[in-house]
């Protein structure tokens, strides 16, 4: 444990941001056309039946079954057609993928799979009963239910809505979030740097990586290292957003005000410091309904916090079932010696059958997040990871 401070661990920190984080109470009726990555607020039952009639799966004949080696073309039916006509033994009808299978028929014969001349037809397989025809309601069936509460809607989900004739859906209002970045150094891009000062890219990012997962409302507003500007500048973001992420300002130097000025405006701490690398000095507290995170100013430090402590927020706060990451065991695909005794998240690759650590793991530079797709968790005071160990590594969300 760090002297003056009460570090907790990672999995403390992941429990109580789940713990003290609410559900939204605001639910949004969408066009389904506008419901990308919302979450559901009520389970959706169907109305019909999918397929909503015997469809045929197969361009070919559609027959009776018999014990005829010979049957006769009576007429087609193609996709969008509304005829069932009746079929004797030996009739059968040409048909195409889509269309609706008479009901007198039991067997669809694919068009490779028999010979023709002129109306007459004859299998060159045997036929099975069924085969070849999708049953009425064998995707769903009338009254079931389609997707369940807390179902994050992604395109496949959206297309599958449509297909059951959904055109709206109840959805989890998204929450707003309020990015405030700190610093005297920090320079908009587009303006020449003078010594000592940097461009900023921590607001540019998070807000570029929320726009990523689908929030939109979201706003980034710039602070100097100032104690009563600071208060002033997270007390309205506090009043205006659902969340507020600040970044920098957050350590023990003299300059780091954010601490203190959050404490003076009546956020309560739930948690500061995390024994973990990066991100050590991590902050969560909340005032009234808004959630507070005060990230790292290194940028690498403050994603990696966003990954493993915000997104879980955001997710419980949309209503969403799934609120972490996927997280998954990959094994090594190099020897990787480590640095510190703090628990890690490392930025990696997963490749095929392996992970691999990338480069560039300090928490000031962003460079490696972007190739990454994933973060290897490796324990506290693991000390070498040998090519091949079976490691914990959290998908990171790809678009
Ligand atoms: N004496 C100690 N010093 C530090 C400790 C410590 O425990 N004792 N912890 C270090 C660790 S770990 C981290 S992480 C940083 C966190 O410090 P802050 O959150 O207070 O961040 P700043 O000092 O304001 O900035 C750190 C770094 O990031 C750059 N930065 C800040 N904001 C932005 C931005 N919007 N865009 C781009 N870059 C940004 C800033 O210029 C600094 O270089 O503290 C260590 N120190
Ligand atoms: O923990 Mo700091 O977040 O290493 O960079």
């Amino acid at each position: 444990m760090e002297k003056g401070s009460t570090l907790i661990s990672i999995e403390e920190a992941q429990n109580l941001v789940l713990t003290c984080s609410s559900l939204a109470t605001i639910l949004l009726e969408v066009p389904l056309t506008d419901a990308l990555d919302f979450v559901l607020a009520n389970d959706v039952i169907s109305e019909i039946d999918i397929p909503p009639f015997r469809q045929s799966a197969m361009d070919g004949y559609a027959l009776k079954i018999s014990s005829e080696k010979t049957y006769t073309v009576i007429g087609e039916i193609k996709a969008g057609d509304h005829a069932n006509p009746p079929l004797k033994n030996t009739e059968t009808v040409r048909i195409f993928t889509g269309a609706p299978v008479p009901d007198t028929a039991d067997a669809v014969i694919m068009q490779e799979r028999v010979a023709v001349d002129g109306t007459r037809m004859s299998p060159q397989m045997p036929l099975v009963s069924e085969m070849n025809i999708r049953p009425r309601g064998s995707q769903i069936k009338r009254g079931a239910t389609a997707l369940e509460k807390g179902t994050v809607l992604k395109g496949a989900h959206i297309g599958f809505l449509a297909s059951i004739g959904v055109t709206t859906v109840t959805v989890y209002k998204k929450p707003s979030i309020g990015i405030v970045v700190t610093g005297n150094e920090l320079k908009a891009p587009g303006t020449p740097l003078e010594y000592g000062e940097i461009y900023e890219s921590n607001g540019t990012m998070l807000s570029a990586v929320l726009r990523e997962l689908g929030y939109l409302d979201t706003a980034i507003t710039t602070v100097i290292d100032d104690y009563e500007e600071t208060k002033n500048t997270l007390a309205a973001a506090i009043k205006k957003y659902d969340v507020v992420m600040v970044t920098g300002g957050i350590s023990v130097g003299d300059y780091d005000f954010v601490g203190k000025a959050l404490k003076a405006i009546g956020v309560a701490e739930i948690f500061y410091k995390v024994k973990q690398k990066p991100g050590k000095p991590l902050f969560f507290g909340k005032k009234d309904s808004t959630a507070v995170f005060g990230l790292p100013g290194n940028p690498a430090a403050a994603l990696s916090c966003f990954y493993i402590y915000v997104y879980p927020l955001l997710k419980k706060t949309e209503g969403a079932t799934q609120t972490q990451l996927l997280r998954i065991e990959m094994p090594m695909l190099e020897d990787y010696n480590v640095r510190g005794d703090r628990a890690q998240f490392l930025k990696a690759y997963v490749n095929g059958a392996h992970v691999q650590i990338l480069g560039g793991q300090s928490s000031a530079m962003v460079r490696a997040f972007g190739d990454a797709n994933a973060l290897v968790f490796l324990p506290e005071n693991t000390t070498i990871v040998k090519k091949g160990t079976p490691v914990k590594t959290i998908l990171l969300p790809t678009k």
